[in-house]
């Protein structure tokens, strides 16, 4: 992007700062120029052309002269053609002809100058011809040419964006979802009948399917509707990134996505937002199909990625205010919109600095303020706490809170338990793109945790008989307990809650303190991360679990 003035100028345009943005447009070129300068030194050294080539007489601006050019015209061991397409190639460089433009526009300024005086130089070429050509034809050295060109690319790149966010996207997705979808389809038979079918162990993830498969029509009014999801890399090797999945998400809920790494958040984020195409299956917000009206669904969508997207050389303040018009605030009430957001995620301090200088949890607030901004009824924010403070954390759950209890549908991706236990009203566990369960924090713990975790600490000193006695004391007492973890006399048992209420095993361990000389113990509900391992680790899966805890 740096390499484009187009950059710049459209930089400009968002920045109240044009000026700095122009002024970084032609620093660029002064280095352009500079490093074709010394290029072009070393090469009249080589042909023993010295400086005369770099510093030609009727230049007036030698630096700011393409010397390359100069060069490549002055150089007669090259052929006229060759020299032609070498200087019409270059045309195709928006970077070439704005230098060309200023340059030429100076140097005939300079010339008309030295001409008007009453002793110009000698060397220059004061005819009337010379000095009263219109400097905008398309004459030699003279700028139209170069201008009719620029405005031609600025065009055609308008078209090439345009095409790329609208057919391009189409022909994407027909591509992925009849050609090279159907030809995986033909040899991978067996593969995609297992892995796709959609089928899963779980019941409340089979419900939620069976519900979206029986109902489509009346579940169209949902914030989000993801209906038998698929989505294959076809790469190699091809990766089945998201396995047929189905979920809705109402309107005011806060819907989290947890798994390990790599288990197909961020790909089922990406196809929300538009990112990346469907290969089978489709999602619905508020009605709009994605596959079908991509720019309805964009416009509904506020993200927060998982790496910035932001351009760091505006100011946190001017950058919300590029969102805000984007999103249609009026003029007179930006001020106060942004400010709002601003001072919702505390970087009023920061609001005047350039995004470079940010921290990365700085940053992290900047990308949620804007994401939870505007007229959006889906936010996505893909993993937004990372980074971040305690306070800031807190800060984030606050904001999460009242957007969501403002009617927007949230979806959340975090590897922090305790923050989707909070604030999720519903969430999932992805496992290789599949989900292995599905409901609301509660109601995973009490349906995977029929346990307590043990944990106890035996005084050091301890005899070893009395640590191999306590653990068969436990064994015997608690039917079906297992021992997690053993380490530095402390153990951590899980035992299964049926037929032991909490006032039977304080009782039990209170008794065990004395008899075993334990110097603490502490008893508690499964946590969200220890259903979080129980799924998400294939070593250690429910079945596994359940085998041994009944
Ligand atoms: N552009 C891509 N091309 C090919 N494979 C990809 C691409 N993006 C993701 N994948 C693969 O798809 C799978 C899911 O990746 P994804 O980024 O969705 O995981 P994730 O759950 O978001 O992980 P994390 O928690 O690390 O963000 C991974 O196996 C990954 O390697």
């Amino acid at each position: 992007m740096y390499l484009l003035p187009s950059y710049y100028l459209l930089y400009g345009c968002f920045s109240s700062f044009s000026l700095i943005s122009s002024c970084l447009s032609l620093m660029f070129l002064i280095y352009l120029e500079f490093f074709l300068f010394i290029l072009c030194i070393f090469i009249s050294v080589y042909f023993g052309h010295p400086w005369e080539i770099c510093c030609p007489r009727d230049s007036s601006f030698p630096i700011m002269k393409s010397n390359f050019i100069i060069f490549l015209e002055v150089q007669h061991k090259m052929s006229k053609a060759t020299r032609a397409f070498i200087l019409n190639s270059l045309l195709f460089f928006p970077n070439y002809n704005l230098a060309k433009c200023i340059d030429d526009y100076f140097t005939f300024y300079q010339i008309k100058k030295w001409c008007s005086g009453n002793k110009p130089p000698v060397y220059i070429n004061c005819s009337k011809e010379n000095t009263e050509k219109n400097v905008y034809s398309l004459e030699e050295k003279m700028i139209g040419k170069y201008m009719i060109v620029m405005s031609i690319t600025g065009f055609i790149c308008l078209l090439l964006l345009f095409f790329l966010d609208t057919t391009l996207w189409k022909l994407r997705t027909f591509l992925s979802q009849y050609v090279y979808f159907g030809i995986y389809k033909t040899f991978r038979k067996e593969k995609v009948s297992k892995e796709l079918s959609g089928e899963s162990d779980d019941e409340d993830v089979q419900n939620e399917r069976q519900r979206i498969l029986g109902q489509p029509r009346e579940l169209l009014n949902s914030a989000v509707l993801i209906k038998e999801l698929t989505k294959i890399y076809f790469k190699y090797p091809v990766i089945l990134a998201v396995k047929n999945i189905s979920v809705t998400i109402q309107k005011g809920e806060c819907f989290g996505l947890l798994g390990f790494n790599g288990a197909g958040k961020t790909t089922t984020f990406k196809i929300l937002t538009g990112e990346e195409t469907v290969t089978s299956g489709d999602v619905f917000l508020e009605q709009f199909s994605i596959t079908k009206r991509l720019q309805k669904v964009k416009s509904r969508v506020g993200y927060c990625p998982q790496s910035e997207a932001l351009l760091e050389y505006m100011t946190g303040r001017e950058i919300m205010i590029m969102y805000a018009r984007l999103w249609g605030i009026s003029e007179p009430q930006i001020q106060l919109y942004v400010n709002r957001w601003l001072s919702s995620m505390q970087l009023e301090l920061h609001a005047d600095k350039l995004i470079i200088t940010y921290s990365g949890g700085t940053k992290r607030r900047l990308s949620t303020a804007i994401a939870l901004m505007g007229n959006t009824s889906v936010i996505l924010l893909d993993e937004p706490s990372t980074g971040m403070d305690p306070g800031a954390r807190r800060l984030l759950w606050d904001a999460v809170t009242w957007t969501r209890e403002s009617g927007k549908a949230i979806i959340i991706t975090s590897h922090r338990m305790e923050e989707c236990d909070a604030f999720c009203t519903r969430l999932a566990i992805m496992v290789e793109g599949k989900f292995m369960c599905l409901g609301s924090p509660q109601h995973l713990k009490s349906k995977f945790g029929n346990i307590y975790v043990l944990k106890i600490k035996v005084k050091i000193d301890a005899q070893e008989d009395k640590l191999n006695d306590l653990k068969f004391f436990i064994t015997m007492t608690f039917p079906g307990s297992v021992l997690k973890h053993e380490n530095q006399g402390i153990l951590n048992y899980y035992i299964p809650s049926k037929d032991n209420s909490w006032g039977k095993v304080f009782g039990i361990l209170e008794e065990a303190k004395e008899k075993f000389n334990l110097e603490d113990y502490s008893i508690s509900q499964i946590t969200l991360e220890q259903v979080f391992l129980i799924f998400a680790n294939p070593e250690n899966t429910e079945g596994d679990y359940q085998e041994k805890v009944p």
